[in-house]
């Protein structure tokens, strides 16, 4: 069957919005958006002017309808193109990944952090991402991970995937509005399981280039270091490219200077390990790839040239994260049995995801009706994971 007829074949399903009270999706907009500028707002000492275009956003974003960006933006002309279908409309009517897209672009006009002056490319989730970094727990995490050398390959690449998925459990975003969130999290299990299929695309010898669409930073980011410290160390690919995002997004997704903040952590956890990514990064075998379609309102169907490029011409694409799975099968209400290849047949080149579920949109998981039957709490706390693979 062709992508076409596979896309063809797809069941109607309507995008997730935010316009039930009290369901997840509203009390992010409700709830947890303000709680993130309030946490913002007491990160630095931003001068009143910041403060209140802060205090506004949180009124907007909770009352407010959509507006568009101040017309002097740098992205004022792309914004008007996407939010053209939405102006005017409450922020709970639109499609709720436009709506958080266009939530955190508002916020860092709001922190002046595109324009000229002190505030500029301040990343106003630093304070939470610099904590994550300094948690003693993360000291354990690495020595479990350190122990991985020396082991054979392939049972150094099932822990480090296993360590990747789940490093995906808890992002700050989640953790500001649901603190207790992290304890919940031990009940993991798997509603999608296509690791072995994984691991066929990650054999010694076979080389070429993995693309790694990274996630969020900190917890996340070192087991996707150590991942692909055990991709290159172990001749699983040639040269491995890692995703990161281009401004702050989110709250945690990964930049440029979080990879750094790892790499200065392990340099006291693990030293090795620190070395062998810093030449790896020297000698391009692995090599930092950003776009700024990666904070863009957009879908993986909209891909630019460039990534859809580069995908192309990787042996596979491994994407990591809630986010990146709802922009990559669309963040619709796919019957969950809609099958992943079906809703991913566009994506250029072979693609797995890797994602902890922190909100509602399932594919590829037909037998989740007696967990569904008791509510949506299990879609949406980081308890279940996947690992989904598209040939
Ligand atoms: O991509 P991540 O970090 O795994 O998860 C991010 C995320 O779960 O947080 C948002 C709620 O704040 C969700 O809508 C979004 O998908």
């Amino acid at each position: 069957m062709s992508a076409t007829d596979r896309e063809q074949a797809l069941p109607d399903a309507p995008p997730i919005l935010s316009d039930v009270p009290g369901s997840f999706t509203w009390r992010v907009l409700h709830d947890r958006h303000p709680a993130i500028i309030e946490q913002v707002t007491a990160a630095f000492p931003y001068p009143p002017r910041i403060r209140a275009a802060l205090a506004r956003l949180a009124t907007d974003a909770v009352s407010g309808t959509v507006e568009p960006l101040p017309a002097d933006a740098h992205d004022a002309a792309d914004w008007a193109r996407w939010s053209a279908p939405y102006l005017g409309m409450s922020w709970y009517d639109v499609p709720f990944l436009w709506a958080e897209n266009y939530f955190y672009r508002r916020l860092l006009e709001a922190v002046e952090y595109f324009r000229p002056g002190p505030w500029r490319g301040l990343d106003p989730f630093t304070p939470q991402k610099s904590a994550e970094l300094a948690d003693p727990a993360l000291d354990a995490d690495l020595a479990a991970l350190a122990g991985l050398h020396g082991r054979p390959a392939e049972e150094q690449l099932t822990a480090a995937v296993d360590a990747a998925l789940w490093g995906n459990r808890a992002d700050l975003a989640t953790r500001v509005s649901d603190p207790d969130a992290e304890h919940r999290k031990q009940a993991a299990d798997l509603v999608a399981d296509d690791s072995a299929a994984l691991r066929g695309f990650l054999t010694p010898g076979t080389g070429g280039t993995v693309c790694l669409v990274a996630d969020n930073a900190g917890r996340e980011l070192i087991p996707d270091l150590v991942l692909v410290d055990v991709l290159l160390r172990n001749g699983l690919a040639d040269r491995v490219e890692l995703h990161l995002k281009p401004q702050p997004y989110f709250v945690s997704d990964a930049m440029l200077h979080d990879l750094l903040s790892c790499l200065r952590r392990l340099a006291d956890a693990e030293p090795a390990l620190r070395e062998r990514l810093w030449a790896a990064q020297r000698d391009g075998s692995l090599e930092v790839v950003t776009d700024a379609f990666y904070c863009e309102p957009l879908s993986y169907h909209d891909l630019p040239e460039e990534l859809a490029g580069r995908f192309r011409a990787a042996k596979l694409t491994i994407v990591k994260g809630d986010l990146n799975y709802r922009r990559l099968v669309g963040d619709r209400h796919w019957p969950a049995a809609t099958p992943f290849a079906a809703v991913t047949g566009y994506f250029p080149g072979a693609v797995a995801a890797l994602r902890t579920l922190k909100s509602e949109v399932l594919v590829g998981a037909p037998d989740v009706a007696a967990l569904d039957a008791a509510g949506v709490g299990w879609r949406l706390d980081g308890t279940h994971g996947l690992i989904q693979v598209r040939g």
